[in-house]
C-alpha cells in the first residue's frame, strides 16, 4: 500500500543511515586499486606496483595458495595471490591487509582493452583489483608514505628482475649484451677507507633524487678512476654497476664521428645507467680545450681532437663537457659518468673539476690490506705465517693487484707456494725498481698541495736525455732524478722530498711535462 516514491525515499535514507551507523562502529577503512583506469588503455600503474610489491613480501610464501609466474624478460619467478586471498603487511608500526579480487565481466561493453606486443587490441575479460584495509586511526599518518614506499620498492624490484645490459656504441645505435660481470665490493681489493667512501657516495647518490632536484642540479655524478694498468679500474666499474643494479654504456669515443653523433648516442641512454669512457686520454686528446697544436678549428669553432688513431674523430672536448655538466646533462637522469685513465695529468683541468668529475679515485699498487682481501678471496686464508714478511715487502715494492691475482690464481692449490710466488714477485719488482725512478710533476702555480701532484711517470733512467746545460745529479730506486737545468728555455729544478713520492719544481712545467711524457711513452 505504500507508494513507490515513499518506499524509495525510506530505502535510501535507511541505507545511508545504516551505512553511517556501520561506519561509526567500524574501526577500519578500505581502499581499492583497480587494474584499469577508465578512458585509458595503459592501465593503472599503481595496480602493477602493488602487485609487484606484494609478490616480494616474505609472507606470501606462507599462504596456502600462491600463484607462481615468470615473464620472458625476467630472471626470477614471482609469487602472487590467488583471488580473495589476503596478506598482511607492516609499515611504520601499523598493520595493513591487502586482498586480491578478480571478477568475470558479464557485460562485454565493460571489457577494457590493452595492446599486446604485436600491437593488437586485446580485451580483459576479468576485472582485477586489490583492496587495502587499515585502521582508520592510522590512515592519515601512514597512507602517503606507505604508497610511496610501495612505488619505490616496485621500481627497485622491476630493476632487479630485469637483466642488466652492457651496451657499446655502433654509429648512432647501442648494441646490447647481457651484463654478467661477477665483480662486487666484496671481491674487489681496495683499502677499507676507500671502499667505504665509494659505497657511501653511491648510496647517497642512489637515494638523492629529491636532494638533487631541491638544489637545482641534474641527478648525475661523475667519477674519475685513475692509476696504473691492472689496478682494478674496470673491475671497480663492474662492482659499481652490480651494487647499484645499473646498466653500463661503454662509450668508445674513437668510433664516434662528431659531436652530433655523440649527442644522439648519449640521449639514447636509459636512466639508471653508468656511462663509461675508458682510457679517456687515449680516446681523444683532451689536454687543451682552447688550442690544439696538431689540429685546426672545425666548423663549430672547436678544435678537432686528432691524435694518433683518432684523427678522424671530430668529437670535441666541449661536446663532451656539454653532456657531463652542460645543458644536455639533464637529459636522462640518474646517471653516473665514469672516465678512466692511466695518466691523469694529460687531462684538461676543465674535465676534472667538481660537477664534472665529482670524485677522483686513485687505484694504485697493491697494499697489504688489499692483498689480504685477494688472499681471502682466492685462497680462502685470512692469516698466515708469511703475512708479516709480505706486509714488509709491500712497503718497498710495487706490484699491481692484477699481478697478485694472477699468482694466487695459478697457485691456488697450495697456499704456501702461492705466497712464496707473491714474495718472489715483490722481490723482483724491488730489484727492477732500482733501474727506474718516478717523477711526479707539479709547479707551485698548478697545484695547492703535495697531494695534488699531477701524476707519476715511470721511465727508465737510461732513457733520460738531459739537456746539455743540465746534469743528472742523483738517482736511485727511491728518490727522484735530481737535476739542474740552466738552459734559457727549459730551466728547471728537480728536488726530492721526504714524502713517499718525489716531485720536481720547474719554471716551465709544460715543457718538462711534455719531455717526461715522451719518455714515459717510449
Ligand atoms: N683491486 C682489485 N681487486 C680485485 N681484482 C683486481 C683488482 N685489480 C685488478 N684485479 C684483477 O686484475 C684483472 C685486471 O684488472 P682491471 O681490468 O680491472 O684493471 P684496470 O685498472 O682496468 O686495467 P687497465 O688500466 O689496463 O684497463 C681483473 O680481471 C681482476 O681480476
Amino acid at each position: 500500500f505504500i507508494p513507490p516514491q515513499v518506499r524509495r525515499f525510506f530505502d535510501t535514507q535507511l541505507e545511508t543511515c545504516f551505512e553511517r551507523l556501520f561506519r561509526a562502529f567500524n574501526r577500519y577503512t578500505h581502499m581499492e586499486v583497480h587494474e584499469d583506469v577508465q578512458g585509458s588503455f595503459r592501465g593503472n600503474q599503481m595496480y602493477r606496483d602493488v602487485e609487484m610489491y606484494l609478490s616480494s613480501l616474505e609472507r606470501i610464501n606462507e599462504s596456502d595458495f600462491v600463484r607462481i609466474q615468470r615473464c620472458e624478460e625476467e630472471t626470477s619467478v614471482t609469487f602472487s595471490l590467488p583471488p580473495e586471498e589476503t596478506i598482511e603487511d607492516n609499515f611504520m608500526g601499523s598493520r595493513v591487509w591487502w586482498t586480491y579480487h578478480c571478477q568475470q565481466n558479464q557485460d562485454s561493453s565493460q571489457h577494457s582493452f590493452f595492446w599486446d606486443h604485436r600491437g593488437r587490441r586485446e580485451y580483459n575479460k576479468e576485472s582485477r583489483s586489490f583492496s587495502l584495509k587499515m585502521l582508520r586511526a592510522d590512515k592519515e599518518r601512514i597512507i602517503k608514505p606507505y604508497l610511496q614506499h610501495i612505488i619505490c620498492a616496485s621500481k627497485e624490484l622491476e630493476r632487479s628482475n630485469t637483466q642488466r645490459k652492457l651496451c657499446t656504441n655502433d654509429k648512432y645505435e647501442w648494441d646490447e649484451v647481457e651484463l654478467n660481470h661477477p665483480s662486487t665490493f666484496d671481491s674487489i681489493a681496495l683499502s677499507p677507507d676507500l671502499k667505504e667512501l665509494i659505497v657511501r657516495d653511491l648510496d647517497e647518490f642512489k637515494c638523492g633524487e629529491t636532494y638533487y632536484h631541491s638544489v637545482g642540479r641534474a641527478w648525475k655524478r661523475g667519477y674519475l678512476l685513475y692509476g696504473p694498468p691492472g689496478t682494478g679500474k674496470s673491475s671497480l666499474i663492474a662492482a659499481i654497476a652490480n651494487h647499484l643494479n645499473y646498466d653500463i654504456y661503454d662509450l668508445e669515443l674513437t668510433s664516434v664521428a662528431d659531436n652530433t653523433q655523440l649527442k644522439s648516442l648519449l640521449t639514447r641512454t636509459r636512466r639508471k645507467s653508468i656511462i663509461v669512457i675508458e682510457d679517456i686520454d687515449c680516446s681523444l686528446d683532451l689536454s687543451n680545450r682552447s688550442k690544439n697544436e696538431e689540429g685546426s678549428p672545425n666548423a663549430d669553432g672547436n678544435v678537432n681532437m686528432g691524435v694518433g688513431e683518432h684523427k678522424n674523430s671530430r668529437v670535441t672536448l666541449s661536446g663532451l663537457l656539454n653532456f657531463t655538466d652542460g645543458l644536455w646533462s639533464c637529459c636522462g637522469e640518474e646517471r653516473i659518468f665514469i672516465f678512466t685513465t692511466n695518466h691523469k695529468e694529460r687531462l684538461d683541468p676543465a674535465l676534472l673539476r667538481s660537477g664534472r668529475m665529482d670524485l677522483h679515485i686513485l687505484l694504485s699498487y697493491c697494499t697489504f690490506p688489499a692483498f689480504k682481501v685477494l688472499a681471502a678471496n682466492y685462497l680462502g686464508v685470512h692469516e698466515h705465517a708469511l703475512y708479516p714478511t709480505v706486509e714488509k715487502a709491500m712497503q718497498h715494492s710495487k706490484v699491481t693487484p692484477a699481478e697478485v691475482v694472477e699468482l694466487l690464481l695459478t697457485n691456488k692449490s697450495c697456499v704456501q707456494v702461492a705466497l712464496e710466488r707473491v714474495m718472489a714477485a715483490l722481490d723482483e719488482a724491488s730489484r727492477s725498481r732500482k733501474n727506474y725512478t718516478q717523477v711526479g710533476i707539479f709547479s707551485a702555480s698548478d697545484v695547492d698541495s703535495y697531494t695534488d701532484v699531477v701524476s707519476a711517470v715511470k721511465f727508465n733512467l737510461s732513457d733520460i736525455k738531459v739537456p746539455a746545460s743540465s746534469e743528472l745529479e742523483h738517482a736511485d730506486g727511491k728518490s727522484a732524478v735530481v737535476a739542474n737545468g740552466h738552459g734559457n728555455t727549459n730551466r728547471f729544478e728537480v728536488s726530492n722530498g721526504d714524502a713517499p713520492n718525489t716531485y720536481c719544481r720547474m719554471k716551465k712545467p709544460k715543457k718538462l711535462r711534455r719531455l717526461l711524457m715522451k719518455l714515459g711513452r717510449s
